[in-house]
């Protein structure tokens, strides 16, 4: 079986790409994620940081598929990211509040020996209710926007914010598994056959959650 490897310090993709059933081992390489001059539109910002992550993982690997994803939110054409401090972070759900954003996942899974690599984007659009200043501080002091690009969790604390989410739920939380499950046909690799072949694993899966 072709050895599957993330890309990613983010707890949330681990879960998912759990949650799909697939194994995979994790690699942590160390990427920058400034880009030089003129920033590109968001969805060709989010494939060049998906494949330079993937590409960092791949260094390290020499057989399997190495996968590479990141994440922003962009409220009316300018890009959110991490917040560097609660201060930013506030001023960030500020913008959100009472209004619709895009998310963007890319994605990147490179195969080794070789190269080759398969990248693709998802765009998922968020609309948040209107929020109070108080609710803003309170959940800025929570800490749960501290690594998370727009500064928000929609799966924590951050969903009693959410009204609607047209779009991959899973693209908000860094992973769009429906995209990625496509991708990983194209190497070969069939996520439900592998879970097929673990059905206790999904079965405990279940249970547990
Ligand atoms: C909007 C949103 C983002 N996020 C997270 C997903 C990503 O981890 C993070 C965006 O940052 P990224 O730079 O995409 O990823 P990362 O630095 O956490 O991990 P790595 O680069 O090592 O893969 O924001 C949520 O967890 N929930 C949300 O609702």
């Amino acid at each position: 079986m072709t050895p599957i490897f993330l890309a990613s310090s983010s707890p949330r993709r681990r879960a998912l790409l759990e949650q799909a059933g697939i194994p995979f081992t994790l690699l942590t390489p160390r990427v920058s994620e400034e880009v030089d001059g003129e920033p590109p539109p968001p969805h060709q910002l989010v494939e060049r940081l998906a494949r330079r992550k993937a590409a960092a993982g791949a260094r390290l690997v020499d057989r399997g598929l190495i996968i590479g994803a990141d994440t922003i939110v962009v409220f009316r054409g300018r890009v959110l990211g991490k917040p560097a401090d609660s201060a930013a972070a506030e001023e960030m759900l500020h913008l959100l509040q009472g209004a619709s954003h895009d998310v963007f996942t890319g994605l990147a899974v490179i195969e080794q020996p070789g190269g080759r690599t398969m990248t693709a984007w998802e765009r998922t659009r968020v609309t948040f209710r209107t929020l109070t200043d108080e609710e803003i501080r309170l959940y800025a002091a929570t800490g749960e926007p501290a690594d998370k690009a727009g500064a928000y969790a929609a799966q924590g604390l951050g969903a009693i914010f959410i009204t609607s989410i047209e779009g991959c739920y899973f693209n908000v939380v860094g992973l769009p598994l429906a995209r990625l499950a496509v991708m990983l046909a194209g190497f070969g690799v069939h996520v439900l056959a592998l879970a097929a072949g673990r059905p206790a694993f999904i079965n405990k899966g279940r249970l547990e959650e």
